[in-house]
């Protein structure tokens, strides 16, 4: 009998085994599967990973590897430019088939390129819908354009059928390859170990994603309506595994139509929409590829913006401002690879408006230290603070980030929680003045109109 040829599933942002076509296609088709995930930080189209990212990819290949070799698998890792390393494992491997869940930045040009060249090697591809509820490219207004605004976007996207989630496969005839150590890639922190926090606040995994997700739904979807309270823990806490692919938002769309008890129904809709905003810039990104670079609205980059002064951009970083709400946000954010949505809103427009900072220099920051840092909602919305973005906030609206301490932390337990010597002699004056920053910037607004 001739030896069987392996299917190769090439996972990216899709680290699980439940509710992955790819890897379920391959399982299916009766032949051994190699599984590898590549660490691509040599194509032009890729974006390299920020330090807190890294960190939870090391975390997250760790529980991946576990749990194939529960199920008879195990996981090839390589490390490499895409368009050299795949067709290399396909010739070692003699494969004879690849899949993989698409993408929808730059790195797509990748794929098809390399379908192009597979194909032509008389290797069967495919790539499959795996990582939001429907495919950008299916939801256009009435005119065949696709959506620029968020409220029709999300009307339109639920009319479309979803696909079905598929099931995890319980055994994987599991084909080895050669590949490297975790360990060797370094994408831990060690000189200095900042990852404290970050272990102390998250299970990175497919399994940590399900309770997460069961945790988020028994104990907290009840006070959703008080999400935009950064005191009250109110939201999912899902954005880094969505982030990985950790979870499906299908998975996630199916159990919030599971069982649910009164409060937490009447918050459903609500927070479906918030992943309707992820869908939604994930259809942003797929527009323009090159989103954390370029103004959506290319007017905006004839925007005056201020050559950064070091010494404030050190103080925004390090939540030395000055203003509770933007140094409690900058703190909780070094610490534990998140940041509260309201709390990034007002540390984001304080940035970009009060200190005149071009948004592209935070946006930076946040990929560097955000554990979700992803491709379309970084800078989707931080364009969408700025006012240059998709559906934006129009820029004159500046934030006050002292009103919005009143209005969303009136007790201030969260900026005490991350500010403990608020009010004390240790605690820095503002580095600005909010109201005069708030004319500079509506001035440069004005003259960006008039130009
Ligand atoms: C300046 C700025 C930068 C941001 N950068 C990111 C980022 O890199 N990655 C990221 O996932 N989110 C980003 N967000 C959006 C939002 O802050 C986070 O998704 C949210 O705080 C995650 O917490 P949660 O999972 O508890 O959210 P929940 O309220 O529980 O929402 C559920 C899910 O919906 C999605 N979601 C919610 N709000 C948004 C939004 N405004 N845009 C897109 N998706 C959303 C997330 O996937 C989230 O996990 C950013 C927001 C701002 C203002």
């Amino acid at each position: 009998m001739s030896p069987r040829h392996p299917a190769l599933v090439w996972l990216r942002d899709d680290l699980r085994l439940a509710d992955n076509p790819a890897l379920r296609a391959a399982v299916d088709g009766d032949r051994p599967v190699v599984v590898l995930y590549l660490l691509d930080e040599e194509s032009r189209e890729i974006r390299p990973l920020g330090g807190a990212t890294k960190w939870w990819l090391h975390e997250s290949l760790t529980a991946l590897q576990q749990r194939l070799e529960e199920r008879g698998g195990s996981l090839v890792l390589r490390r490499g430019k895409a368009e050299e390393v795949i067709p290399a494992v396909v010739a070692e491997t003699h494969a004879e088939a690849v899949f993989w869940n698409r993408r929808y930045g730059a790195a797509r040009e990748i794929d098809a390129r390399l379908k192009t060249r597979l194909r032509d090697d008389g290797i069967e591809v495919a790539s499959f819908s795996a990582n939001l509820l429907v495919e950008p490219w299916e939801v256009t207004t009435g005119q065949g354009e696709p959506f620029k605004v968020f409220t029709p976007f999300w009307k339109a996207a639920q009319e479309r059928p979803f696909r079905d989630a598929v099931p995890e496969p319980r055994e994987i005839e599991g084909r080895r390859a050669d590949g490297d150590r975790l360990d060797d890639w370094g994408l831990l922190p060690t000189h200095p170990d900042w990852a404290g926090g970050l272990r102390e606040t998250w299970e990175p995994g497919e399994l940590g994603a399900r309770h997460r997700l069961e945790e988020f739904v028994e104990d907290r979807l009840a006070d959703y309506h008080r999400r935009d309270e950064p005191a009250v823990e109110a939201t999912s806490g899902l954005s880094p595994h969505l982030r990985f692919g950790e979870i499906s938002p299908i998975q996630i769309w199916d159990r919030l139509h599971g069982p649910l008890d009164g409060g937490a129904l009447r918050n459903r809709a609500k927070f479906l929409s918030e992943v309707g905003w992820r869908e939604f810039n994930h259809g942003i990104l797929f527009q323009q590829p090159k989103l954390h670079t370029e103004s959506y609205r290319p007017e905006w980059d004839a925007f005056p913006w201020e050559k950064p002064h070091n010494a404030e951009l050190d103080a925004w970083k390090q939540g030395r401002t000055g203003i509770p709400l933007v140094d409690a946000g900058m703190r909780e954010l070094w610490h534990t690879g998140v940041m509260h949505n309201r709390v990034r809103m007002v540390t984001a427009s304080f940035l970009v408006k009060n200190l005149l900072v071009d948004w592209r220099v935070g946006e930076a920051w946040f990929w560097d230290t955000l554990v979700d840092a992803d491709e379309a909602s970084n800078p989707g919305n931080w364009q969408w603070v700025a006012g240059s973005g998709a559906d934006a906030a129009p820029y004159f609206r500046v934030f006050n980030p002292e009103l919005q301490r009143e209005k969303f932390d009136k007790h201030d337990r969260y900026v005490k929680r991350w500010v403990p010597e608020l009010g004390t002699d240790e605690y820095p004056e503002p580095i600005v003045d909010l109201k005069q920053s708030r004319q500079a910037a509506l001035d440069a607004y004005q003259h960006l109109r008039n130009s």
